[in-house]
Protein backbone atom coordinates (compact mmCIF):
# COMPACT_ATOMS: atom_id res chain seq x y z
CA UNK A 1 0.00 0.00 0.00
CA UNK A 2 1.46 3.26 -0.51
CA UNK A 3 -0.99 5.88 -0.64
CA UNK A 4 -4.72 6.78 1.18
CA UNK A 5 -6.16 8.91 4.34
CA UNK A 6 -4.67 8.88 7.80
CA UNK A 7 -5.30 11.36 10.74
CA UNK A 8 -1.86 10.44 11.93
CA UNK A 9 1.18 9.30 9.67
CA UNK A 10 4.46 8.08 11.67
CA UNK A 11 7.26 7.91 9.73
CA UNK A 12 9.77 5.14 10.77
CA UNK A 13 9.10 1.84 12.85
CA UNK A 14 11.89 1.89 15.26
CA UNK A 15 12.07 2.92 19.08
CA UNK A 16 10.18 5.91 19.05
CA UNK A 17 7.68 5.34 15.82
CA UNK A 18 6.73 2.01 17.36
CA UNK A 19 5.58 2.96 20.66
CA UNK A 20 3.72 6.07 18.70
CA UNK A 21 1.83 3.87 16.31
CA UNK A 22 0.61 2.14 19.21
CA UNK A 23 -0.96 4.33 21.86
CA UNK A 24 -2.00 6.36 19.27
CA UNK A 25 -3.91 3.70 17.81
CA UNK A 26 -5.10 2.25 20.62
CA UNK A 27 -8.08 4.82 20.26
CA UNK A 28 -10.06 3.03 17.66
CA UNK A 29 -11.34 6.49 16.07
CA UNK A 30 -8.11 7.30 15.03
CA UNK A 31 -6.30 6.57 11.87
CA UNK A 32 -2.91 5.43 11.73
CA UNK A 33 -0.28 4.60 9.29
CA UNK A 34 3.10 3.75 10.30
CA UNK A 35 5.62 3.86 6.95
CA UNK A 36 9.44 2.18 7.03
CA UNK A 37 11.33 1.78 4.86
CA UNK A 38 13.10 -1.15 6.07
CA UNK A 39 11.66 -4.79 5.88
CA UNK A 40 9.10 -6.94 8.64
CA UNK A 41 12.28 -7.96 11.40
CA UNK A 42 12.14 -11.87 10.27
CA UNK A 43 15.81 -12.03 10.00
CA UNK A 44 16.45 -14.62 13.04
CA UNK A 45 19.27 -12.86 13.88
CA UNK A 46 17.40 -10.15 15.28
CA UNK A 47 16.02 -12.07 17.57
CA UNK A 48 19.57 -13.94 19.01
CA UNK A 49 21.13 -11.52 21.60
CA UNK A 50 25.01 -12.75 20.43
CA UNK A 51 24.44 -12.70 16.41
CA UNK A 52 23.93 -8.63 17.05
CA UNK A 53 27.12 -8.14 15.07
CA UNK A 54 25.81 -10.38 11.76
CA UNK A 55 23.58 -7.79 11.44
CA UNK A 56 26.11 -4.64 10.54
CA UNK A 57 25.68 -4.47 6.85
CA UNK A 58 22.94 -7.10 6.57
CA UNK A 59 19.56 -5.70 4.85
CA UNK A 60 18.73 -4.74 8.47
CA UNK A 61 21.35 -1.86 9.12
CA UNK A 62 21.44 1.52 6.52
CA UNK A 63 25.30 0.85 7.09
CA UNK A 64 26.26 5.05 7.40
CA UNK A 65 29.23 5.82 7.63
CA UNK A 66 30.68 9.50 8.71
CA UNK A 67 32.37 11.91 6.38
CA UNK A 68 36.20 11.93 7.62
CA UNK A 69 36.52 13.33 10.82
CA UNK A 70 39.73 15.16 11.23
CA UNK A 71 40.30 14.26 15.53
CA UNK A 72 40.53 10.85 14.13
CA UNK A 73 43.45 11.33 12.07
CA UNK A 74 40.83 11.24 9.09
CA UNK A 75 39.48 7.88 9.69
CA UNK A 76 35.67 7.49 8.41
CA UNK A 77 33.54 5.87 11.30
CA UNK A 78 31.29 2.94 10.34
CA UNK A 79 27.45 4.14 11.51
CA UNK A 80 25.09 1.19 11.79
CA UNK A 81 21.11 2.30 12.07
CA UNK A 82 18.18 0.38 11.76
CA UNK A 83 16.36 -0.33 8.70
CA UNK A 84 13.77 -2.80 10.09
CA UNK A 85 10.54 -3.18 11.92
CA UNK A 86 12.28 -1.98 15.17
CA UNK A 87 14.59 0.44 13.85
CA UNK A 88 18.11 0.70 16.21
CA UNK A 89 15.79 -1.68 18.81
CA UNK A 90 16.16 -4.67 16.56
CA UNK A 91 20.08 -4.36 15.94
CA UNK A 92 21.56 -2.49 19.11
CA UNK A 93 22.74 -3.66 22.66
CA UNK A 94 19.92 -4.29 24.36
CA UNK A 95 21.24 -2.36 27.37
CA UNK A 96 18.20 -0.71 28.88
CA UNK A 97 20.05 2.36 31.08
CA UNK A 98 18.06 5.62 31.10
CA UNK A 99 20.39 7.99 32.35
CA UNK A 100 21.03 10.52 35.43
CA UNK A 101 18.43 12.84 36.41
CA UNK A 102 20.48 16.19 35.84
CA UNK A 103 20.10 15.18 31.76
CA UNK A 104 16.22 15.61 31.70
CA UNK A 105 16.47 18.62 33.92
CA UNK A 106 17.95 20.75 31.66
CA UNK A 107 15.87 19.90 29.02
CA UNK A 108 13.22 22.37 30.75
CA UNK A 109 10.46 22.40 32.90
CA UNK A 110 8.24 20.31 30.42
CA UNK A 111 11.02 17.37 30.47
CA UNK A 112 12.48 17.29 33.99
CA UNK A 113 13.38 14.01 36.13
CA UNK A 114 10.09 14.32 38.11
CA UNK A 115 7.84 15.00 34.96
CA UNK A 116 9.66 11.92 32.83
CA UNK A 117 10.43 9.54 35.19
CA UNK A 118 6.73 7.57 35.42
CA UNK A 119 6.88 7.79 31.63
CA UNK A 120 10.59 5.39 32.05
CA UNK A 121 8.17 3.24 34.32
CA UNK A 122 5.46 3.49 31.92
CA UNK A 123 7.28 1.80 29.47
CA UNK A 124 9.20 -0.91 31.17
CA UNK A 125 8.44 -4.23 32.52
CA UNK A 126 10.81 -5.75 34.76
CA UNK A 127 11.45 -9.55 34.64
CA UNK A 128 13.58 -10.67 36.56
CA UNK A 129 13.20 -11.49 40.66
CA UNK A 130 10.78 -9.25 42.30
CA UNK A 131 12.54 -6.47 44.25
CA UNK A 132 16.11 -7.03 41.88
CA UNK A 133 14.76 -4.82 39.45
CA UNK A 134 14.57 -1.76 42.25
CA UNK A 135 13.01 0.94 40.38
CA UNK A 136 11.90 -0.55 37.05
CA UNK A 137 7.76 -0.86 36.19
CA UNK A 138 6.66 -4.32 35.71
CA UNK A 139 3.53 -3.65 33.47
CA UNK A 140 4.66 -1.95 30.44
CA UNK A 141 5.60 -3.01 26.75
CA UNK A 142 9.12 -3.61 27.33
CA UNK A 143 10.65 -6.34 28.51
CA UNK A 144 13.18 -5.43 30.95
CA UNK A 145 15.44 -9.00 31.69
CA UNK A 146 18.96 -9.47 33.84
CA UNK A 147 21.38 -11.55 31.77
CA UNK A 148 20.22 -14.98 31.44
CA UNK A 149 23.14 -16.77 32.06
CA UNK A 150 25.51 -14.17 33.33
CA UNK A 151 29.38 -14.76 33.37
CA UNK A 152 30.92 -15.60 36.36
CA UNK A 153 33.57 -13.75 35.57
CA UNK A 154 30.65 -10.51 36.12
CA UNK A 155 31.42 -11.22 39.84
CA UNK A 156 35.28 -10.66 39.13
CA UNK A 157 34.35 -7.09 37.69
CA UNK A 158 32.47 -6.11 40.74
CA UNK A 159 34.93 -6.99 43.27
CA UNK A 160 37.57 -5.11 41.26
CA UNK A 161 35.22 -2.32 41.07
CA UNK A 162 34.86 -2.19 44.74
CA UNK A 163 38.80 -1.94 45.58
CA UNK A 164 38.72 1.18 43.45
CA UNK A 165 35.70 2.46 45.60
CA UNK A 166 32.62 1.18 43.39
CA UNK A 167 30.42 -0.42 44.62
CA UNK A 168 26.59 -1.63 43.65
CA UNK A 169 24.03 0.87 42.34
CA UNK A 170 21.69 1.62 44.94
CA UNK A 171 18.71 2.99 43.54
CA UNK A 172 18.97 0.56 40.56
CA UNK A 173 20.30 1.78 37.15
CA UNK A 174 16.80 2.99 36.69
CA UNK A 175 16.25 5.58 39.70
CA UNK A 176 18.02 8.29 38.36
CA UNK A 177 21.63 7.86 39.00
CA UNK A 178 23.16 5.09 37.59
CA UNK A 179 26.53 5.77 39.75
CA UNK A 180 27.86 2.65 40.88
CA UNK A 181 28.24 -1.17 39.66
CA UNK A 182 25.06 -3.38 38.09
CA UNK A 183 24.36 -6.30 35.74
CA UNK A 184 23.50 -4.53 32.98
CA UNK A 185 19.54 -4.89 32.53
CA UNK A 186 18.51 -5.77 28.53
CA UNK A 187 15.58 -5.53 26.59
CA UNK A 188 15.40 -9.34 26.41
CA UNK A 189 12.32 -11.85 27.02
CA UNK A 190 13.27 -15.61 27.80
CA UNK A 191 16.81 -14.97 26.32
CA UNK A 192 15.53 -13.43 23.27
CA UNK A 193 16.16 -9.87 21.87
CA UNK A 194 13.13 -7.83 22.72
CA UNK A 195 12.76 -4.89 20.82
CA UNK A 196 10.06 -1.81 20.46
CA UNK A 197 8.44 -3.67 17.62
CA UNK A 198 8.34 -7.06 20.06
CA UNK A 199 6.95 -4.77 22.66
CA UNK A 200 4.45 -1.77 21.09
CA UNK A 201 4.03 -3.16 17.97
CA UNK A 202 3.33 -6.75 17.35
CA UNK A 203 0.41 -6.30 20.04
CA UNK A 204 -1.36 -3.64 17.48
CA UNK A 205 -1.08 -5.46 14.01
CA UNK A 206 -4.32 -6.72 14.51
CA UNK A 207 -6.23 -3.22 15.02
CA UNK A 208 -8.40 -2.23 12.02
CA UNK A 209 -7.11 1.39 11.98
CA UNK A 210 -3.44 0.89 12.12
CA UNK A 211 -1.88 0.20 8.80
CA UNK A 212 1.70 -0.53 8.89
CA UNK A 213 3.99 0.27 5.52
CA UNK A 214 6.91 -1.58 5.28
CA UNK A 215 9.64 -0.93 2.18
CA UNK A 216 8.72 2.26 1.22
CA UNK A 217 11.18 5.26 1.72
CA UNK A 218 9.50 8.47 3.15
CA UNK A 219 11.25 10.94 0.27
CA UNK A 220 9.50 14.05 1.56
CA UNK A 221 6.82 15.61 3.97
CA UNK A 222 4.23 17.70 1.99
CA UNK A 223 3.66 20.87 3.35
CA UNK A 224 1.11 22.83 2.29
CA UNK A 225 0.32 26.74 3.04
CA UNK A 226 2.71 26.24 6.38
CA UNK A 227 0.92 22.74 7.19
CA UNK A 228 2.30 19.35 7.10
CA UNK A 229 -0.21 17.34 5.26
CA UNK A 230 1.64 13.96 4.52
CA UNK A 231 4.25 12.24 2.69
CA UNK A 232 5.43 11.03 0.04
CA UNK A 233 6.49 7.73 -0.83
CA UNK A 234 7.64 5.54 -4.40
CA UNK A 235 4.03 4.35 -4.33
CA UNK A 236 2.20 8.36 -3.82
CA UNK A 237 0.99 10.33 -0.89
CA UNK A 238 -0.09 9.07 2.20
CA UNK A 239 -2.41 11.87 3.64
CA UNK A 240 -2.23 13.14 7.33
CA UNK A 241 -5.31 14.88 8.42
CA UNK A 242 -3.84 15.55 11.43
CA UNK A 243 -0.37 15.21 12.17
CA UNK A 244 3.03 13.94 10.50
CA UNK A 245 5.08 11.98 12.99
CA UNK A 246 8.97 11.78 11.87
CA UNK A 247 9.99 8.94 14.16
CA UNK A 248 13.04 8.41 11.13
CA UNK A 249 16.20 8.48 14.04
CA UNK A 250 18.75 10.87 14.33
CA UNK A 251 20.25 10.37 10.86
CA UNK A 252 16.76 10.01 8.95
CA UNK A 253 14.43 13.25 10.48
CA UNK A 254 16.95 16.05 9.55
CA UNK A 255 17.45 14.62 6.83
CA UNK A 256 14.08 14.55 5.77
CA UNK A 257 12.78 17.88 6.98
CA UNK A 258 15.81 19.17 4.77
CA UNK A 259 14.24 17.22 1.88
CA UNK A 260 11.18 19.02 2.36
CA UNK A 261 12.79 22.65 2.56
CA UNK A 262 13.08 22.97 6.33
CA UNK A 263 16.37 24.04 7.40
CA UNK A 264 19.17 26.28 6.70
CA UNK A 265 17.93 28.48 3.72
CA UNK A 266 21.90 28.33 2.45
CA UNK A 267 22.00 24.62 2.15
CA UNK A 268 18.88 24.14 0.98
CA UNK A 269 19.09 26.33 -2.24
CA UNK A 270 23.13 25.22 -2.89
CA UNK A 271 21.15 21.71 -3.56
CA UNK A 272 18.20 23.08 -5.69
CA UNK A 273 15.35 23.21 -2.88
CA UNK A 274 12.97 25.75 -1.89
CA UNK A 275 13.06 26.86 1.33
CA UNK A 276 9.41 26.41 3.50
CA UNK A 277 11.39 27.76 6.97
CA UNK A 278 14.47 28.87 6.91
CA UNK A 279 15.49 26.98 10.32
CA UNK A 280 18.94 26.81 11.07
CA UNK A 281 19.24 24.19 13.65
CA UNK A 282 18.40 21.46 11.29
CA UNK A 283 20.98 18.80 11.35
CA UNK A 284 23.00 20.82 13.58
CA UNK A 285 23.75 20.26 16.69
CA UNK A 286 24.45 16.38 16.08
CA UNK A 287 26.07 14.71 19.44
CA UNK A 288 27.25 11.05 20.22
CA UNK A 289 29.37 9.02 22.45
CA UNK A 290 32.69 7.26 21.53
CA UNK A 291 34.29 4.64 23.43
CA UNK A 292 37.57 2.63 23.05
CA UNK A 293 37.81 -0.90 24.29
CA UNK A 294 40.45 -1.69 26.69
CA UNK A 295 41.09 -5.39 25.92
CA UNK A 296 43.45 -8.46 27.17
CA UNK A 297 44.16 -12.11 27.20
CA UNK A 298 44.03 -13.85 30.33
CA UNK A 299 43.88 -17.55 31.68
CA UNK A 300 40.80 -19.20 33.14
CA UNK A 301 37.38 -19.88 31.83
CA UNK A 302 35.85 -18.25 28.74
CA UNK A 303 32.55 -19.98 27.84
CA UNK A 304 31.55 -16.61 25.45
CA UNK A 305 35.30 -17.49 23.65
CA UNK A 306 33.47 -20.32 21.84
CA UNK A 307 29.95 -18.48 22.25
CA UNK A 308 29.62 -19.64 18.43
CA UNK A 309 30.11 -22.94 18.67
CA UNK A 310 27.51 -25.74 16.70
CA UNK A 311 27.18 -27.15 20.76
CA UNK A 312 25.78 -23.66 22.18
CA UNK A 313 23.10 -22.88 19.22
CA UNK A 314 21.89 -26.05 19.65
CA UNK A 315 21.40 -25.76 23.47
CA UNK A 316 19.93 -22.13 22.40
CA UNK A 317 17.57 -23.61 20.25
CA UNK A 318 16.65 -25.73 22.43
CA UNK A 319 16.27 -24.33 25.66
CA UNK A 320 16.86 -20.27 24.74
CA UNK A 321 20.10 -20.22 27.46
CA UNK A 322 23.73 -20.62 27.47
CA UNK A 323 26.36 -17.72 26.15
CA UNK A 324 24.22 -16.89 22.49
CA UNK A 325 21.99 -15.38 25.13
CA UNK A 326 24.52 -12.74 26.21
CA UNK A 327 25.26 -9.29 24.33
CA UNK A 328 28.75 -9.79 25.50
CA UNK A 329 28.08 -6.41 27.61
CA UNK A 330 26.66 -8.05 30.67
CA UNK A 331 27.94 -5.42 33.40
CA UNK A 332 28.45 -1.72 33.61
CA UNK A 333 29.78 0.85 36.02
CA UNK A 334 28.95 4.73 36.17
CA UNK A 335 31.54 6.65 37.92
CA UNK A 336 33.25 10.82 38.64
CA UNK A 337 36.69 10.55 37.11
CA UNK A 338 37.45 12.91 40.58
CA UNK A 339 35.99 10.78 42.83
CA UNK A 340 33.56 13.40 43.82
CA UNK A 341 30.02 13.27 44.71
CA UNK A 342 27.25 14.53 41.24
CA UNK A 343 26.80 13.02 37.87
CA UNK A 344 28.94 10.18 36.37
CA UNK A 345 31.31 11.01 33.86
CA UNK A 346 32.39 7.84 32.65
CA UNK A 347 30.86 4.46 32.15
CA UNK A 348 32.57 1.10 32.01
CA UNK A 349 31.46 -1.60 30.14
CA UNK A 350 32.41 -5.06 31.37
CA UNK A 351 32.87 -7.95 28.14
CA UNK A 352 33.67 -11.12 29.87
CA UNK A 353 35.25 -11.93 26.60
CA UNK A 354 37.83 -10.63 24.56
CA UNK A 355 37.15 -9.31 21.58
CA UNK A 356 40.33 -8.73 19.22
CA UNK A 357 40.36 -8.51 15.69
CA UNK A 358 39.24 -12.42 14.88
CA UNK A 359 36.30 -12.18 17.17
CA UNK A 360 35.73 -13.47 21.01
CA UNK A 361 39.04 -15.16 22.65
CA UNK A 362 40.27 -15.69 26.36
CA UNK A 363 40.29 -12.92 27.84
CA UNK A 364 37.95 -9.57 29.05
CA UNK A 365 37.46 -6.34 28.24
CA UNK A 366 36.25 -2.89 29.02
CA UNK A 367 34.63 -0.41 27.38
CA UNK A 368 35.45 3.24 28.30
CA UNK A 369 32.78 6.43 27.44
CA UNK A 370 32.82 9.61 28.43
CA UNK A 371 29.67 10.47 28.90
CA UNK A 372 29.43 14.23 28.17
CA UNK A 373 31.42 14.72 25.40
CA UNK A 374 31.71 18.36 23.92
CA UNK A 375 32.12 18.07 20.36
CA UNK A 376 29.25 19.10 18.42
CA UNK A 377 28.64 18.06 14.16
CA UNK A 378 26.22 18.33 11.81
CA UNK A 379 23.63 16.30 9.54
CA UNK A 380 23.41 17.43 6.12
CA UNK A 381 22.16 17.03 2.68
CA UNK A 382 24.42 15.04 0.32
CA UNK A 383 21.96 15.38 -2.51
CA UNK A 384 18.58 16.31 -3.48
CA UNK A 385 17.93 12.87 -4.65
CA UNK A 386 16.20 11.12 -1.10
CA UNK A 387 17.92 7.64 -2.37
CA UNK A 388 21.08 9.00 -1.64
CA UNK A 389 22.28 9.17 2.23
CA UNK A 390 23.16 12.56 3.69
CA UNK A 391 26.81 13.31 5.23
CA UNK A 392 27.29 12.66 8.72
CA UNK A 393 30.06 14.43 10.54
CA UNK A 394 29.74 14.01 14.16
CA UNK A 395 33.17 16.39 15.02
CA UNK A 396 34.38 13.65 17.03
CA UNK A 397 36.71 15.70 19.13
CA UNK A 398 36.76 18.75 17.70
CA UNK A 399 36.34 20.10 20.86
CA UNK A 400 39.32 21.03 22.93
CA UNK A 401 38.08 19.23 26.12
CA UNK A 402 37.16 15.52 24.53
CA UNK A 403 40.32 14.21 23.97
CA UNK A 404 41.75 14.99 27.88
CA UNK A 405 38.60 13.96 29.39
CA UNK A 406 38.95 10.78 27.29
CA UNK A 407 42.53 10.00 28.23
CA UNK A 408 41.91 10.53 31.62
CA UNK A 409 38.99 7.91 31.41
CA UNK A 410 40.84 5.41 30.33
CA UNK A 411 43.63 6.00 32.74
CA UNK A 412 40.63 5.75 35.26
CA UNK A 413 39.82 2.33 33.88
CA UNK A 414 43.28 1.21 33.76
CA UNK A 415 43.51 1.02 37.30
CA UNK A 416 40.92 -2.14 37.10
CA UNK A 417 43.90 -4.13 35.79
CA UNK A 418 45.85 -3.78 38.81
CA UNK A 419 43.78 -4.96 41.42
CA UNK A 420 43.39 -8.11 43.38
CA UNK A 421 40.76 -9.57 41.60
CA UNK A 422 41.83 -9.02 38.08
CA UNK A 423 45.82 -8.69 38.65
CA UNK A 424 46.40 -12.67 38.61
CA UNK A 425 44.61 -13.14 35.48
CA UNK A 426 45.54 -10.88 33.26
CA UNK A 427 47.86 -12.01 30.74
CA UNK A 428 48.57 -9.29 28.26
CA UNK A 429 46.49 -6.41 26.40
CA UNK A 430 45.02 -7.96 22.99
CA UNK A 431 46.10 -5.76 19.98
CA UNK A 432 45.03 -3.34 18.88
CA UNK A 433 44.99 -2.27 22.38
CA UNK A 434 48.37 -1.18 23.19
CA UNK A 435 48.03 -1.65 26.67
CA UNK A 436 50.04 0.92 29.52
CA UNK A 437 51.67 3.74 27.11
CA UNK A 438 52.30 7.17 27.81
CA UNK A 439 50.05 9.80 28.09
CA UNK A 440 50.35 11.34 24.22
CA UNK A 441 50.07 7.55 23.52
CA UNK A 442 47.47 6.79 24.92
CA UNK A 443 45.79 10.58 23.02
CA UNK A 444 47.09 8.59 19.85
CA UNK A 445 45.13 5.23 20.85
CA UNK A 446 42.10 7.32 21.33
CA UNK A 447 42.60 8.66 17.46
CA UNK A 448 43.20 5.67 15.64
CA UNK A 449 40.85 3.28 18.22
CA UNK A 450 37.52 5.77 19.17
CA UNK A 451 33.96 4.42 17.59
CA UNK A 452 30.73 5.80 17.75
CA UNK A 453 28.71 4.21 20.90
CA UNK A 454 25.81 4.46 18.45
CA UNK A 455 23.67 7.45 20.56
CA UNK A 456 23.50 10.15 18.16
CA UNK A 457 20.78 12.89 19.08
CA UNK A 458 20.45 16.24 19.01
CA UNK A 459 19.84 16.92 15.56
CA UNK A 460 16.37 18.25 15.66
CA UNK A 461 16.55 19.76 19.01
CA UNK A 462 14.09 20.60 21.37
CA UNK A 463 13.76 23.47 23.31
CA UNK A 464 12.56 27.35 23.43
CA UNK A 465 15.57 29.20 21.77
CA UNK A 466 15.99 30.45 18.42
CA UNK A 467 18.19 27.47 17.02
CA UNK A 468 15.58 24.68 18.59
CA UNK A 469 14.00 23.18 15.89
CA UNK A 470 11.18 21.69 18.16
CA UNK A 471 9.34 23.41 20.43
CA UNK A 472 8.80 21.39 24.17
CA UNK A 473 5.74 19.54 22.94
CA UNK A 474 7.87 18.19 20.14
CA UNK A 475 6.47 20.36 17.02
CA UNK A 476 8.52 21.97 14.11
CA UNK A 477 8.83 25.79 14.47
CA UNK A 478 7.30 27.08 11.53
CA UNK A 479 5.34 24.49 10.48
CA UNK A 480 1.93 22.97 11.57
CA UNK A 481 1.16 19.94 12.02
CA UNK A 482 3.97 18.04 12.26
CA UNK A 483 6.43 16.93 15.14
CA UNK A 484 9.77 15.02 15.54
CA UNK A 485 9.60 12.54 17.94
CA UNK A 486 13.04 10.70 17.95
CA UNK A 487 16.42 10.75 19.40
CA UNK A 488 17.06 13.35 17.11
CA UNK A 489 14.93 16.00 19.63
CA UNK A 490 17.07 14.66 22.56
CA UNK A 491 19.35 17.58 23.09
CA UNK A 492 22.66 16.08 24.82
CA UNK A 493 23.40 12.17 24.99
CA UNK A 494 22.35 10.96 28.02
CA UNK A 495 24.32 9.94 31.24
CA UNK A 496 23.05 6.16 29.99
CA UNK A 497 21.88 4.57 26.80
CA UNK A 498 19.80 6.21 24.32
CA UNK A 499 17.05 3.18 23.88
CA UNK A 500 15.36 3.90 26.43
CA UNK A 501 15.05 7.74 26.20
CA UNK A 502 13.97 7.29 23.20
CA UNK A 503 10.74 5.19 24.72
CA UNK A 504 10.18 7.47 27.74
CA UNK A 505 10.14 10.35 24.89
CA UNK A 506 7.60 8.74 22.36
CA UNK A 507 5.13 7.53 25.29
CA UNK A 508 5.66 11.37 26.53
CA UNK A 509 4.59 12.76 22.56
CA UNK A 510 1.87 10.14 22.38
CA UNK A 511 0.35 12.17 24.86
CA UNK A 512 0.98 15.57 23.45
CA UNK A 513 -0.71 14.04 20.26
CA UNK A 514 -3.73 13.14 22.52
CA UNK A 515 -3.97 16.42 23.81
CA UNK A 516 -3.76 17.88 20.96
CA UNK A 517 -6.34 15.97 19.23
CA UNK A 518 -8.84 17.55 21.35
CA UNK A 519 -8.88 20.69 18.79
CA UNK A 520 -10.29 20.62 15.77
CA UNK A 521 -8.78 18.72 13.44
CA UNK A 522 -7.29 20.49 9.99
CA UNK A 523 -10.92 19.64 7.94
CA UNK A 524 -13.03 21.40 10.52
CA UNK A 525 -11.05 24.03 10.37
CA UNK A 526 -10.64 24.48 6.89
CA UNK A 527 -14.39 24.65 7.69
CA UNK A 528 -14.87 27.38 9.96
CA UNK A 529 -13.09 29.66 7.65
C1 LIG B 1 24.50 -1.01 16.85
C2 LIG B 1 23.75 -0.22 17.85
C3 LIG B 1 23.84 -0.54 19.21
C4 LIG B 1 23.14 0.20 20.16
N1 LIG B 1 23.12 -0.22 21.45
C5 LIG B 1 22.26 0.39 22.31
C6 LIG B 1 22.03 -0.16 23.61
O1 LIG B 1 22.55 -1.21 23.96
N2 LIG B 1 21.21 0.51 24.46
C7 LIG B 1 20.59 1.68 24.09
O2 LIG B 1 19.87 2.27 24.89
N3 LIG B 1 20.78 2.20 22.86
C8 LIG B 1 21.55 1.56 21.96
N4 LIG B 1 21.67 2.04 20.69
C9 LIG B 1 20.97 3.28 20.36
C10 LIG B 1 19.47 3.14 20.29
O3 LIG B 1 19.11 1.89 19.72
C11 LIG B 1 18.91 4.31 19.48
O4 LIG B 1 19.24 5.53 20.15
C12 LIG B 1 17.40 4.26 19.34
O5 LIG B 1 16.98 3.02 18.86
C13 LIG B 1 16.98 5.37 18.37
O6 LIG B 1 15.58 5.34 18.21
P1 LIG B 1 14.89 6.24 17.10
O7 LIG B 1 13.44 5.96 17.18
O8 LIG B 1 15.37 7.63 17.23
O9 LIG B 1 15.50 5.71 15.71
P2 LIG B 1 15.52 4.26 15.10
O10 LIG B 1 15.19 3.24 16.11
O11 LIG B 1 16.81 4.14 14.38
O12 LIG B 1 14.30 4.28 14.08
C14 LIG B 1 14.26 5.06 12.91
C15 LIG B 1 13.44 4.28 11.89
O13 LIG B 1 13.10 5.15 10.83
C16 LIG B 1 13.29 4.48 9.61
N5 LIG B 1 13.52 5.49 8.58
C17 LIG B 1 14.56 6.35 8.48
N6 LIG B 1 14.42 7.14 7.41
C18 LIG B 1 13.25 6.78 6.82
C19 LIG B 1 12.58 7.23 5.66
N7 LIG B 1 13.04 8.23 4.90
N8 LIG B 1 11.41 6.62 5.32
C20 LIG B 1 10.89 5.62 6.07
N9 LIG B 1 11.52 5.15 7.19
C21 LIG B 1 12.68 5.74 7.56
C22 LIG B 1 14.49 3.59 9.87
O14 LIG B 1 14.59 2.56 8.93
C23 LIG B 1 14.23 3.13 11.29
O15 LIG B 1 13.46 1.95 11.33
C24 LIG B 1 22.35 1.32 19.72
C25 LIG B 1 22.24 1.63 18.38
C26 LIG B 1 22.92 0.86 17.43
C27 LIG B 1 22.76 1.20 15.99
Amino acid sequence: MGAGEFDYVVVGAGSAGCVLAARLSEDPQVRVALVEAGGVDSDPAIGVPADLFALFGSAADWAFGTVPQPGLGGRSVPWPRGKVLGGSSAINFQMWIPGHHADFDTWGPEWSWAVVEPYFRATESWTGEPGSGKTYGTSGPLKISPPRDPDPLNARFFAACAEIGLSEVAGGLGGGDPTGTALTPLNQHDGARWSSADGYLRPALDRPNLTVVTDALVRRVVIEDGRATGVETADGVLTATREVLLSAGAVGSPHLLLLSGVGPADDLRAHGIDTVVDLPGVGANLRDHMSVSQVVTATGDFPLADAYSEANRERYDRERRGPLTSNFAEAVAFARLDGGPGAPDVEIIFSPVAFGADGPAPGFGFTVVPLQPESTGRVSLASADPTRAPLIDPGYLTAEADLPTFVRALRFSERLFDTEAFKPVVRGPLAPWPGKVDDDALAQTVRDLASTMFHPVGTCRLGRDGDAVVDPELRVRGVAGLRVVDASVIPTPPRGHSHAVVAMLAERAAGFVREARRRPPRAQIREEK
